[in-house]
């Protein structure tokens, strides 16, 4: 499990998290939503280390973040991080040279999955293509954790659906997934929870399912009580 304990961030004067607590489960989706600007990526940023906290707590399994962490998660920036002079095949060995965690068979399935060509250069790649690289590079590594930031942003209806689909794919199994996402209405069916974000805190934390046939109301109708109140 990853738990965000009580943790506050700040930029300068500008407090971006002012006290964030929220668990996500092994095997499960857990999506963090909120307008633009609330503090998604600064909380991604802050699980992976990438961004030091002002302070709480962040344990993964029960332990705060360690050099040996890299072998249980993950994080699929928004942005690829590899050269774009670099072909995908170049990305792929690059990878297998860095991270004893770096399964190929599990690569070449979703290279095969999105129907990449791996000779092709990630500068010449469309824009859908590029996220598609950009989740191959993070989903074949064996990891227990996946954060994924914004993987549908700027990418069409079909592959959105294509990587949709890997969301119920053994691909993810039963890892456990972190995803921020505007375009919640793509993936609402295969949430389990959301972690919604306003003004530095999380106002609601809640089960799709739950809020669906319950009270039946879409995650988009939560957020409109929420935003619009
Ligand atoms: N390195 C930084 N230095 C200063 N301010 C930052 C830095 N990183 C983020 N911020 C600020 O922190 C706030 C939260 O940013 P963050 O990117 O986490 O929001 P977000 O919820 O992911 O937004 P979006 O939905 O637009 O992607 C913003 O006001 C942003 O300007």
């Amino acid at each position: 499990m990853i738990e965000v304990k009580d943790v506050k961030k700040r930029f300068g004067r500008k407090e971006v998290l002012k006290g964030v607590s929220f668990t996500a489960e092994k095997g499960e989706i857990t999506c963090l939503i909120g307008i633009n600007g609330v503090g998604k990526t600064t909380i991604m940023n802050a699980i992976v280390a990438l961004t030091p906290i002002n302070s709480g707590q962040i344990l993964i399994d029960g332990e705060e973040l360690h050099k040996g962490s890299y072998e249980k998660i993950t994080f699929i920036p928004d942005a690829i991080t590899m050269l774009p002079q670099m072909r995908i095949i170049d990305a792929m060995q690059f990878m297998d040279d860095f991270y004893d965690c770096w399964n190929e068979k599990r690569a070449e399935e979703i290279l095969s999955f999105f129907k990449l060509d791996k000779q092709e250069r990630i500068a010449n790649l469309s824009k859908g293509n590029t996220a598609k690289v950009n989740l191959l590079l993070g989903l074949a590594m064996d990891v227990d954790y996946i954060l994924m930031d914004e993987p549908f942003s700027g990418i069409d209806i079909f592959s959105r659906e294509q990587i949709a689909e890997v969301f119920t794919s053994h691909l993810i199994e039963d890892r456990g997934v972190i995803i921020t996402t505007h375009e919640i209405n793509d993936i609402e069916h295969l949430i389990d929870k959301v972690v919604l974000l306003n003004e530095g805190y999380v106002l609601k934390e809640f089960s799709t399912e739950e809020i669906r046939e319950n009270e039946g109301k879409s995650v988009i109708d939560v957020m409109r009580e929420v935003y619009q109140s």
